[in-house]
């Protein structure tokens, strides 16, 4: 556990030393990546985060998405009012008001009407800290994703409920945040697919 949260120190700062160049750069070539995923192109409901400590800007790929299509809409997370440790997914729009949340992070203000239930996303754009070509990840240690999304992996055994829809996760990150490998804990969810600036890894997870 030492470990983890020492790699996340680590990478953490090595995001947060790309310069604006580079970190202009990559929220570029990003949208180029999630362009090319089929399934995000079919999914209509995306959730993805506005940035914080270094992570690949979304910007400009939520600006294509705002501008392409009136049929998709895109959602971003909201720290769990109630239940704590989860996460809740809301619409964001270009007219979406913005607050800051306890880490310093902004999210649409909490209303009704703008919940997304997350079993109606398609594609969850999922910010990592660290990542490898497994598909493991490391977040940011808050276990937020991995609490909101463990009802995808409660679908096995005969006797179990007819499968919730379950959501593409999507791991985005910078190349420099690939170790060798990482640890596996029991209650880190599975990822579909990992996109960086420059490159795609798939993952059968079914
Ligand atoms: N852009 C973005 N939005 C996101 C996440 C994310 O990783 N990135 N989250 C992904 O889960 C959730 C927020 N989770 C977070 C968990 C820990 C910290 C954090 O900075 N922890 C500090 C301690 C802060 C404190 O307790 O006051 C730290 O570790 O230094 C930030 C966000 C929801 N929204
Ligand atoms: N499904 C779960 N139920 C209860 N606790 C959980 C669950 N998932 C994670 N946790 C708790 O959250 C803590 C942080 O988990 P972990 O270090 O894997 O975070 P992370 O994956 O880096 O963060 P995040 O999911 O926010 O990106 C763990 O110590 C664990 O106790």
């Amino acid at each position: 556990m030492q470990a983890r949260a020492q790699l996340r120190k680590k990478l953490r700062v090595a995001r947060r030393e790309l310069s604006s160049e580079q970190h202009e750069d990559a929220a570029k070539r990003i949208v180029l990546q999630l362009n090319a995923l089929p399934f995000l192109n079919e999914g209509t409901t995306i959730a993805g985060y506005l940035v914080n400590d270094g992570e690949v800007n979304l910007k400009y790929y939520i600006n294509s998405v705002w501008q392409a299509s009136s049929k998709k809409r895109f959602t971003l997370p909201v720290l769990h009012p109630v239940c704590k440790g989860h996460l809740l997914f809301l619409s964001y729009k270009p007219n979406t008001q913005l607050i800051w949340n306890k880490y310093n992070i902004e999210e649409p203000v909490l209303a009704c009407k703008n919940v997304v239930p997350v079993t109606q996303c398609d594609v969850i754009l999922m910010p990592l800290v660290g990542f490898d070509n497994k598909g493991n990840r490391l977040g940011m240690g808050g276990g937020y994703y991995d609490r909101t999304l463990s009802f995808t992996q409660r679908q096995i055994g005969s006797h179990s409920p007819p499968k919730k829809r379950r959501p593409k996760l999507v791991g985005i990150a910078h190349d420099i945040q690939e170790v060798d490998a990482l640890p596996i804990a029991p209650w880190d969810v599975p990822l579909d697919a990992i996109v960086t600036p420059t490159r795609t890894l798939h993952f059968t997870n079914s």
